[in-house]
């Protein structure tokens, strides 16, 4: 399931430090070795204890963690929605990504240049929005005048269409993002096929110094960004990108015992891993065999077969059914033998839809 989080920010907020951690990261683990092949793609394993759980259980000869991809997005200036810069690219970036991580700087570090001068997290933030939304209200305004012209003439598709894009309209207008409006499960379907911008789903990533790693409920710079981010409805990750790229060459137990020396349970980039994740509607389930114990990653939402999919088309288009059991109640009953005799393992069939956590063996047959 190849879905993308772009990480964008102003220049000198530390995307690049973040971005290296991450290919580091990725170029560590031995199950994607051409994570760094394209420069702009950085993929990383979804950290997830159930996975360690189930290797103990299970003993397989293999264990394969699911993946997520970042993708590193060039530097945005003002102005950008007007081409400047290197802002049509930039644009055309962020058009092909499915959610956004917006690096916010919040160290202050006087050797290294703000572009307005000082560091302002919330004028960073407005800075980079704006730039989407007069993008955004650039798209819809090439329909705009069309379709209200028809809406007039009482065109019945055209009046649908036109109370969409006067919503839109007047959202950008006041500067707000297409996520902040609310619409119907049917409007919605309409606003998807507009590609707008401010419509992905967006999370913070708040920079801070080294030093201020420790006590981030009393960083002020912090406080703002979350405040900020609430009332989107967004989340913040806190990290420090250099402490994370140092984090980035560490592995096991090294990367454990690293952790506690700075006092934190898990690092900034697992942290933001999991949260992007899961604001992509991600969950995962599980096939656990002897040969090997496998994480994927799946759509909340999606029924057995899709899910089967995953893996091969062939066990979707031969699907029969799916053998489930919950991480909890596997884990609980101590082994899969024990699960069944529990009455734990539950056959389900087409309509079944996959949840966070199945572990799953699918009966196909082509
Ligand atoms: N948390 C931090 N604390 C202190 N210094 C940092 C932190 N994060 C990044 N830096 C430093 O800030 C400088 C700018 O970082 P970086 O090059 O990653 O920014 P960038 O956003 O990628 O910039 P550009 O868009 O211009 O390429 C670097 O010198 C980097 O080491």
């Amino acid at each position: 399931m190849s879905l993308t989080a772009g990480i964008v920010g102003l220049p000198n907020v530390g995307k690049s430090t973040l971005f290296n951690a991450i290919t580091q990261a990725g170029a560590l683990s031995a199950n994607y070795p051409f994570a760094t092949i394209d420069p702009n793609v950085g993929i990383v394993e979804v950290p997830d204890h159930r996975l360690q759980t189930l290797t103990e259980m299970v003993n397989p000869k293999k264990t394969v963690p699911t993946s997520f991809e970042f993708t590193d997005i060039a530097g945005i200036v003002e102005g950008a929605s007007k081409g400047e810069g290197l802002g049509n690219q930039f644009l055309s970036h962020i058009r092909q990504v499915d959610a956004i991580c917006h690096v916010v700087r919040c160290f202050e570090d006087e050797n290294i240049t703000h572009v307005s001068g000082h560091v302002d997290p919330i004028s960073d933030i407005e800075t980079i929005n704006l730039e989407l939304i007069l993008a955004d209200l650039e798209t819809i305004m090439k329909r705009y005048d069309k379709v209200a012209k028809l809406a007039k003439q009482k065109v019945k598709d055209a009046q649908y269409e036109f109370e969409i894009l006067e919503k839109l309209k007047d959202a950008f207008e006041n500067e707000k993002p297409a996520r902040a409006i609310e619409f119907t499960k049917e409007q919605e379907k309409y606003v998807k096929q507009l590609h707008l911008l401010t419509i992905k789903p967006i999370l913070y990533v708040a920079n801070v110094g080294e030093d201020e790693l420790l006590d981030v409920e009393d960083n002020e710079n912090v406080q703002k960004v979350k405040e900020y981010a609430a009332n989107e409805g967004a989340e913040v990750i806190v990290v420090c990108a250099k402490v994370e790229s140092e984090i980035a060459e560490l592995e096991g137990e090294e990367k454990e015992e690293f952790l506690q020396e700075l006092g934190i349970e898990e690092s900034g980039l697992d942290q933001l891993i999991k949260a992007s994740y899961n604001m992509l509607g991600l969950a995962t389930y599980f096939t656990a065999g002897e040969q090997e114990v496998k994480a994927w990653t799946f759509r909340k939402g999606m029924t057995a077969p899709q899910a089967a999919g995953i893996i091969h088309s062939d066990f979707e288009r031969g699907f029969i059914r799916a053998e489930t059991v919950s991480y909890n109640d596997l884990v609980e009953a101590g082994s899969m033998a024990k699960a069944k005799d529990a009455g734990n393992v539950r056959l389900e069939g087409k309509e079944y839809i996959v949840q966070d956590g199945d572990v799953i063996h699918f009966r196909f047959n082509v």
